[in-house]
């Protein structure tokens, strides 16, 4: 049997080029030998890693399932296909991209319908003025039973829909839509409006392990170096490296840790100073150091900061077992 990770990623849509974007910076470059059409692949130089390309929602199933390691999917997705996500799941971390919104919205046309509390009134309304169910479309059924469950609307039908939802009001086949929005463009252009507190979640991608996949040692081991490479581009993101010469090197160091939040990787060395600062805080950090007497500071970026801990795998670790 393999003893390999198997990372899902999505094979399409929205998500895919920026996932394989994702973990090129981290150093993972994505291979997928025989192109697009082949849904098996591997990490370039990192043995032990199967790459199983999905769909985003193919991933979510697979997770809750435990039929893959790790996969890359919107948190919309985790929350829709999986039951109780948080007993079978761990998130990660955070991608920073493919966000979304998952809202209800309404025609722009009732005016005096602005809130949850309201829609609750135009459903009591359409029952008693035409016996039948406010309709709702959507593809998000378990989000939008536990939303309008938790706002106390219980009188409406799901009509199910597997695309071009915000169509649905005005072709006469359900009253209002629950749907992901992230411009707000086909909202507008379908005259929708979002109600002012039905915005059900907001979503990006997430790294997500299973917490039901076989975690053997071989797997973990490629857990640990994925996180590790993960974890040191995204530190690297946080800071720039500052580097100066100047008089009171070790002082100067130790006041920009509280006064910028700075980090002085290397220590001191004599009149030399490097320093790892936050990026809002370089220049104030820059300023400080020339009113403390130095002369030429430089400023780069860095591709990744390798540190001895690692609070991504040690998070995962934690969680093991609990599957
Ligand atoms: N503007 C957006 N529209 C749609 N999805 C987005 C958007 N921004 C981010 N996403 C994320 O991408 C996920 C996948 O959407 P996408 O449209 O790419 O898949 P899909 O092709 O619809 O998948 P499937 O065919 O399995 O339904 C969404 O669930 C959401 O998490
Ligand atoms: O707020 P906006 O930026 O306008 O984006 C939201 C739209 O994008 C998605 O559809 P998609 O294009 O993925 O088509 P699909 O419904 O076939 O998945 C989503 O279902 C919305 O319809
Ligand atoms: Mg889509």
């Amino acid at each position: 049997m393999s003893r390999d990770l198997i990372l899902a990623v999505p094979s399409k849509g929205r998500l895919q080029e920026n996932a394989a974007a994702f973990f090129a910076r981290a150093g993972l470059k994505l291979e997928q030998p025989g192109g697009a059409r082949n849904y098996r692949g591997r990490i370039k130089g990192l043995d032990g890693v199967e790459i199983a390309f999905l769909s985003a929602s193919e991933i979510a199933r697979e997770l809750a399932a435990g039929n893959v390691h790790f996969g890359v999917t919107g948190l919309d997705l985790v929350y829709e296909t999986v039951a109780e996500p948080d007993s079978c799941l761990h998130l990660v971390t955070p991608l920073g991209f493919g966000h979304a919104d998952v809202v209800v919205a309404v025609p722009k046309a009732w005016i005096d319908v602005a809130t949850m509390a309201d829609l609750s009134d135009v459903a009591q309304d359409m029952r008693a003025s035409s016996g039948r169910a406010m309709r709702v479309a959507t593809k998000y059924i378990r989000t939008t039973r536990a939303f309008f469950a938790e706002n106390g609307i219980a009188d409406y039908r799901i009509v199910e829909s597997l695309g071009a939802t915000e169509g649905a009001p005005a072709s006469g086949v359900a009253e209002l839509i629950v749907d992901i929005t992230t411009t707000g463009a086909t909202l507008v252009a379908n005259n929708l409006k979002i109600l002012s507190d039905g915005v059900i979640r907001r979503s990006q991608a997430h790294l997500v392990a299973a917490l039901r996949a076989p975690w053997d040692a071989e797997p973990l081991a490629a857990a640990r170096t994925i996180l590790d490479r993960i974890a040191a581009e995204a530190r690297a993101g946080r800071i720039r490296e500052i580097r100066t010469t100047v008089a009171r090197a070790a002082m100067l160091g130790h006041d920009a840790v509280s006064r910028f939040g700075a980090t002085v990787p290397f220590g001191a060395q004599g009149s030399n100073l490097v320093l790892h600062c936050p990026v809002d805080e370089v220049y104030p950090c820059v300023v400080w150091l020339r009113e403390n007497g130095a002369e030429t500071v430089t400023v780069s970026s860095v591709d990744y900061v390798f540190e001895a801990t690692n609070p991504l795998f040690a998070g995962l670790q934690g969680r093991i077992g609990e599957g």
